[in-house]
């Protein structure tokens, strides 16, 4: 993990990823283990709107969406002591892949495209931005992101990972640069 600053124990935890890799999921876990605040930024949208994501997308429009991801982004990185899961399509605003990386650790849950594709019937029906596309659409969207994600301080490969093993590793890993950077 490669990191500097001081207060690192105090860092909001930020995941990032493609859509479906399980920052949700695995965001929740990785909270319950060091008892800290779950903030999932597609939830806090959801909250507020009282929508689905896909209804804001349809009532709403996607502009919308976003402008407020990246408000709600914006405040809860400021936070300290938070897991914070942000959607798949995130890092795609300069503004938050900056906030975030200024304020917080920034974890990237990294998925091959065989891995994801056996995954794709668990979430096509919540993910807008996947409806209406071929299959080769969504590859390709697949590896035009991936550039997006590659600032983080940490990556973590989740192959062949329950999510329970990715949370136990990324716990394991914040265990041992806490004490490294700042022994008690
Ligand atoms: N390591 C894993 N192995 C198998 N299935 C997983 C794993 N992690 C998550 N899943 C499953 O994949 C689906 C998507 O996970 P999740 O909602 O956490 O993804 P996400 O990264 O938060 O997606 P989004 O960016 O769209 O919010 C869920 O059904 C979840 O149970
Ligand atoms: O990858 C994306 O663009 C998205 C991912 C989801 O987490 C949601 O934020 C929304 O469905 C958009
Ligand atoms: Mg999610």
């Amino acid at each position: 993990m490669n990191l500097n600053n001081s207060r690192l124990r105090e860092k909001s935890i930020v995941l990032i990823g493609f859509m479906g890799v399980g920052k949700t999921t695995i965001g929740e876990m990785v909270a319950k283990k060091l008892y800290r605040d779950f903030i999932d930024i597609d939830q806090e949208i959801e909250k507020e709107y009282n929508m689905a994501t896909s209804e804001i997308f349809q009532n709403i429009g996607e502009k919308a969406f976003r402008e407020k991801e990246k408000n709600v982004i914006s405040a809860f990185s400021k936070q300290s002591l938070k897991i914070i899961s942000v959607g798949g399509g995130a890092f795609l605003q300069e503004e938050i892949r900056k906030v975030c990386l200024e304020h917080c650790i920034v974890i990237y849950l990294d998925l091959s495209w065989e891995s994801w594709k056996e995954r794709i019937s668990l979430i096509i029906d919540s993910r807008p931005v996947l409806q209406g596309r071929s299959i080769e659409e969504i590859e390709e969207l697949f590896y035009s992101r991936k550039p997006i994600y590659s600032l983080h301080n940490s990556k973590v490969e989740t192959d062949n990972l329950e999510a329970c093993e990715v949370a136990d590793y990324i716990v394991d890993s914040l265990k041992l640069a806490w004490d490294l950077h700042e022994p008690q």
